[in-house]
């Protein structure tokens, strides 16, 4: 099946200065991709760029199987967007600003419209310069999902909304997906797009750091570890925890006998990478306690913002993107 976005050198500048250097992924269809990366990074000019809405300054872009450039209304009808910052015209209802938009992008099922203000909790007859952020939010979300279109890109498309609001839209974006559509979205943070990606692109000044998905970089980011056991001497406690791929940071200490079973040793450790070997050498010991901590994928992509080490890409990713060759920059 054609895949639904294929960017190859994407490239963009604005006078002089260059903003996207040389983008490459692809999108599988009936997937949901995520782009994240920090204030200025680029997202929101990549989703410019596949919309037609600015021109690219170098590289290529496919969507839906057509190059945007050429594509004109008939491959927008086929597009939801949600910009970063809508601009609502404000002498109007959210009713009437959709039904200008159904007048754009094609027939509407008001049934269909209706049930999603319902969900979102959005009354559509109110004056749109008296929404709210959020609400203004959920109008713009409206208008990228009312026609079913077959890729939704939406830019930022929590912010501002609620957490009960947040879980209406994931399960939107669950329904179009298992309709078949393709969703490509952006944040800048991880969270927001960790519940609803299969791939996750990670984006730091105009460059794709790493193509993943979310449990690649649950996998990649660090774990903390803590135990106690019985009858075994420190020094072999230590010895054991060396031995296992992905620990560092071992400290381990023979604790005091108030409060503890004679001989009790306290060990403390990092972990990144997978679990399998460490519980294999853990069935070795005698344990009291033990505590491995989720790992917290925000401090993993920080990392990577900042120019850490980036984790293993998807090559073996079944549902989402495929590496491109050369998107990979640790
Ligand atoms: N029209 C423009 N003219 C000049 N520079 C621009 C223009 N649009 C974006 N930029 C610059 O391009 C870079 C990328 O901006 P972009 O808006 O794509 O980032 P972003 O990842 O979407 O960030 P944010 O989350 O803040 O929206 C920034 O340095 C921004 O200042």
């Amino acid at each position: 099946m054609t895949q639904a976005i294929v960017v190859k050198g994407l490239r963009k500048k604005f006078g002089q200065r260059e903003v996207l250097h040389g983008l490459d992924f692809a999108v599988e269809p009936g997937t949901v991709f995520g782009v994240i990366g920090p204030n200025g990074a680029g997202k929101t000019t990549t989703m410019r760029c596949l919309l037609d809405i600015i021109r690219p300054s170098g590289g290529s872009i496919s969507v839906l199987g057509e190059d945007p450039r050429q594509g004109g209304t008939a491959l927008r009808r086929r597009i939801g967007y949600l910009p970063g910052e809508l601009h609502l015209e404000n002498r109007t209802t959210g009713r009437r600003m959709l039904e200008h938009f159904a007048a754009i992008s094609g027939p509407v099922d008001e049934r269909h419209v209706n049930d999603l203000a319902d969900r979102l909790q959005l009354d559509l007859d109110r004056q749109t310069r008296k929404l709210s952020k959020g609400n203004k939010q959920k109008l713009g979300l409206l208008q990228a999902f009312m026609h079913k279109p077959e890729l939704l890109v939406l830019d930022e498309p929590t912010s501002g909304l609620d957490p009960l609001v947040q879980q209406v839209f994931h399960a939107m974006v669950r329904e179009a997906v298992d309709g078949g559509a393709t969703v490509f979205l952006s944040s800048h943070v991880l969270s927001e797009v960790q519940q609803a990606a299969d791939a996750v692109a990670i984006l730091r000044d105009g460059d794709i750091v790493t193509v993943s998905t979310v449990e690649a970089l649950r996998t990649a980011a660090v774990r903390q570890l803590r135990f106690n056991s019985i009858g075994t001497k420190a020094h072999d406690v230590g010895a054991l925890l060396a031995r296992v791929p992905g620990v560092a940071k071992v400290a381990v200490r023979e604790l005091p006998a108030d409060g503890h079973a004679s001989g009790t040793v306290e060990a403390t450790a990092t972990l990144s990478g997978h679990i399998q070997p460490l519980v294999q050498e853990l069935a070795r010991l005698h344990l009291t306690e033990l505590v491995l901590e989720e790992p917290d994928l925000e401090e993993a992509v920080l990392t990577l913002y900042t120019g850490g080490e980036a984790p293993p890409s998807t090559g073996n990713t079944q549902r989402a993107t495929q590496q491109p060759e050369g998107a990979h920059r640790a």
